[in-house]
């Protein structure tokens, strides 16, 4: 469970960015979060594994307050949180499965991962990921010879190799084609549902968030000002999201949503 309560973000001394923020993902769902450029969304995930600090507010996760974690205990509350990344952030030049491996570093002492010895738990569970993402073929290609979704499926395994009490996923699709992107959406539902674990994601896509996730958060400077499922995302509830973006940002936004929230209310 994660429980945001008051969160705000300011950088310097502007205007805060999160306004005292309140947000609760509970086991087992997948949320999306929506809402114009600059409306706060990587902000929210970046307060939530500390990438960003937060100003004030508290956030907390399966009975561990975040905000204020400091050296070892942040390291071991980071390894907590899955994070997968649009631009996937993998390294090259190793292999699918040293980069799987990679998610392991955290717990395995420093010779261990200095030597690449893992323990075989590890390695089991490695290709029981990259089975399931249907990527257990590649494991000793480099990781720069794969596709783009490809590459997003070796992101998506290699943050649960952490075995992450939440997942975080900014913008994980928005590189992809949309048939690739879809594809990683699905596998992200079925993994959110499979390992009962609850996942977060940053989307510009409002139909694909409407299609794979149960329950839509759209923000707008920097607060809440939707929480429903997608069948609930009416017009209205758009423009208030959207209010006050670029006609572009907002026209495609509602193009993708029409459509959505038709199909998810039938
Ligand atoms: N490191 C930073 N320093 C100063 N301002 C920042 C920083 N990061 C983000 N901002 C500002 O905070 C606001 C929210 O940015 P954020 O990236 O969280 O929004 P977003 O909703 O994720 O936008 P996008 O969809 O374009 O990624 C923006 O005005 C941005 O310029």
């Amino acid at each position: 469970m994660l429980r945001i309560s008051k969160l705000t973000k300011r950088y310097g001394g502007d205007q805060p960015v999160l306004k005292e923020l309140d947000l609760g993902v509970s086991e087992r769902s997948m949320v999306a979060i929506i809402g114009a450029s600059g409306a706060g969304k990587s902000t929210l995930l970046r307060c939530i594994n500390r990438l960003v600090e937060p100003t004030s507010g508290s956030i907390q996760l399966n009975d561990t307050e975040l905000t204020g974690l400091r050296g070892r205990e942040l390291r071991h509350a980071r390894r907590r949180i899955g994070m997968i990344f649009q631009g996937f952030n993998l390294v090259d030049r190793l292999t699918v499965m040293e980069n799987v491996l990679s998610g392991r570093l955290g717990y395995v002492n420093f010779w261990r991962a200095l030597t690449r010895r893992f323990p075989q738990d590890d390695i089991d569970h490695a290709f029981y990921l990259m089975e399931r993402a249907g990527i257990a073929h590649y494991a000793n290609k480099r990781a720069d010879e794969l596709s783009g979704g490809e590459r997003q499926r070796v992101g998506v395994v290699r943050a649960l190799m952490q075995r992450p009490e939440i997942l975080l996923a900014d913008e994980p699709t928005a590189s992809l084609d949309p048939k690739t992107s879809e594809q990683v959406m699905a596998l992200l539902r079925n993994l959110s549902d499979e390992l009962s674990l609850p996942v977060l994601i940053n989307i510009h896509n409002v139909h694909e968030a409407c299609e794979f996730t149960e329950r839509i958060v759209g923000m707008r400077h920097g607060r809440i000002v939707f929480d429903g499922k997608p069948g609930e995302l009416t017009r209205a509830a758009q423009d208030e999201i959207y209010a006050g973006a670029p006609a572009d940002e907002r026209e495609a936004a509602k193009e993708h949503a029409e459509g959505a929230v038709r199909a998810a209310a039938q």
